[in-house]
């Protein structure tokens, strides 16, 4: 992206999908990273909410989701088609197993990388049982003839199977059964709109608020079996970024320092003392996120700097100050891309303990140490 765009993308989330897709690791080993790792996709089967009532926060998606999921079963039919948008973890896979639970009807899951031939989603699609769910994540990463496949998969419960090559080629139509497609992405702007208009109903998920946060983290306490105190799951949930995957992550690593230096149960203190161990800080900024925002204001002054001057400074790629650390810094409001250059906002010198520069009094850095 470029590099005077501002708060839309980053805040929706998308540049962590977009990290972890290209940069994998950088994204994917850290504990504050909100895409699935190893470990997560083992233990958050057993911590998925299993109906709409489990189903913490996201109250405007949960009120219309309910109604056209009623209203389907009242009709006796097969629920419309669904388009899930939203940042990694925060629940997509999860809702597209609550709608076939809900519905009474199996669910079959793949994603959009997985499909890279119109002949394998012909195949997915015609396996299909009546009122199955086909969940599909990461649909924007589909290919063109298979995406082209779906439209009339989705619309009129049809495909054409396109039988030899050339001149002679023919296409051998296929009936469906009805079936609801729930397609997820973190890039809805990226869907072709033909697409778009084919889903019955799209919801857009949002971050989730502390108070939220923290209900999930009760929760998967009670399922793992910790004990844990309001203080100790508010302390984890305002570390955990808006996302129940962190919020369940962090969750884990502080029962693992309860048990060890402590009876096993999580106060306000042993989590503090267990993230400070991870070096995951109150507001859920990790060593990465810290070391450019201490870039920002101790080496430049708040800034305007530009990407490759900090990336440098870090010790890090350009793509990674980009993709990994930046998104959440604006997001928070600590960090703002400007086309001069990257500024520090006020509250990142409050966040770091430092006092900004006076206006006009070059880079500040002896007001930073006191002097
Ligand atoms: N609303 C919620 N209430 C309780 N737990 C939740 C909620 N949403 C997500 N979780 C938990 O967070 C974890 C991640 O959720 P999920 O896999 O559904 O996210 P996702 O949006 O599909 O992520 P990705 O895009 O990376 O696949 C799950 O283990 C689930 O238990």
């Amino acid at each position: 992206m470029n590099w005077d765009d501002t708060t839309d993308e980053a805040a929706s989330g998308q540049e962590a999908a977009d990290a972890a897709e290209r940069l994998g690791g950088p994204e994917a080993e850290r504990l504050v990273g909100a895409v699935a790792d190893g470990e997560d996709q083992a233990v958050e089967a057993a911590l998925r909410p299993k109906d709409l009532g489990e189903f913490i926060g996201q109250e405007k998606v949960r009120v219309q989701l309910d109604l056209v999921l009623r209203a389907a079963r009242a009709r006796g039919a097969t629920a419309d088609h669904v388009l899930l948008s939203g940042a990694p973890g925060l629940g997509k896979t999860t809702l597209s197993m609550i709608i076939a639970a809900e519905m009474g009807a199996p669910i079959r899951i793949t994603s959009g990388p997985a499909i890279q031939h119109a002949g394998d989603l012909a195949a997915i699609l015609s396996s299909l049982q009546e009122g199955e769910v086909l969940f599909l994540d990461e649909i924007h990463r589909m290919s063109r003839p298979a995406e082209e496949m779906l439209y009339m998969a989705m619309e009129d419960f049809r495909v054409d199977v396109i039988v030899g090559k050339g001149p002679g080629a023919t296409a051998i139509p296929l009936e469906l059964p009805p079936f609801t497609l729930v397609g997820a992405t973190t890039r809805a702007g990226l869907l072709p709109p033909p697409l778009r208009d084919r889903f019955g109903f799209t919801a857009h998920m949002e971050f989730y608020e502390p108070a939220e946060l923290e209900r999930v983290v009760h929760r998967s306490a009670l399922l793992l079996d910790v004990g844990i105190d309001a203080e100790g799951a508010a302390e984890i949930a305002g570390r955990s970024r808006g996302t129940p995957r962190i919020a369940n992550r962090l969750l884990r690593r502080v029962r693992d320092y309860a048990q060890v230096k402590a009876d096993g149960a999580i106060n306000r203190e042993i989590a503090g003392a267990a993230l400070k161990v991870y070096e995951v800080d109150g507001r859920g900024l990790d060593r990465l996120d810290r070391a450019v925002l201490e870039a920002l204001l101790k080496l430049f002054g708040g800034g305007p700097v530009g990407l490759s001057t900090l990336a440098v400074a870090v010790g890090e790629e350009r793509e990674t100050v980009e993709e990994v650390a930046e998104p959440f810094l604006v997001r928070e409001g600590l960090l703002a891309r400007t086309p001069r250059g990257r500024v520090a906002t006020p509250a990142a010198w409050a966040h770091l303990g430092l006092v900004p520069p006076r206006q006009g009094a070059g880079t500040g850095q002896q007001d930073l140490f006191g002097s």
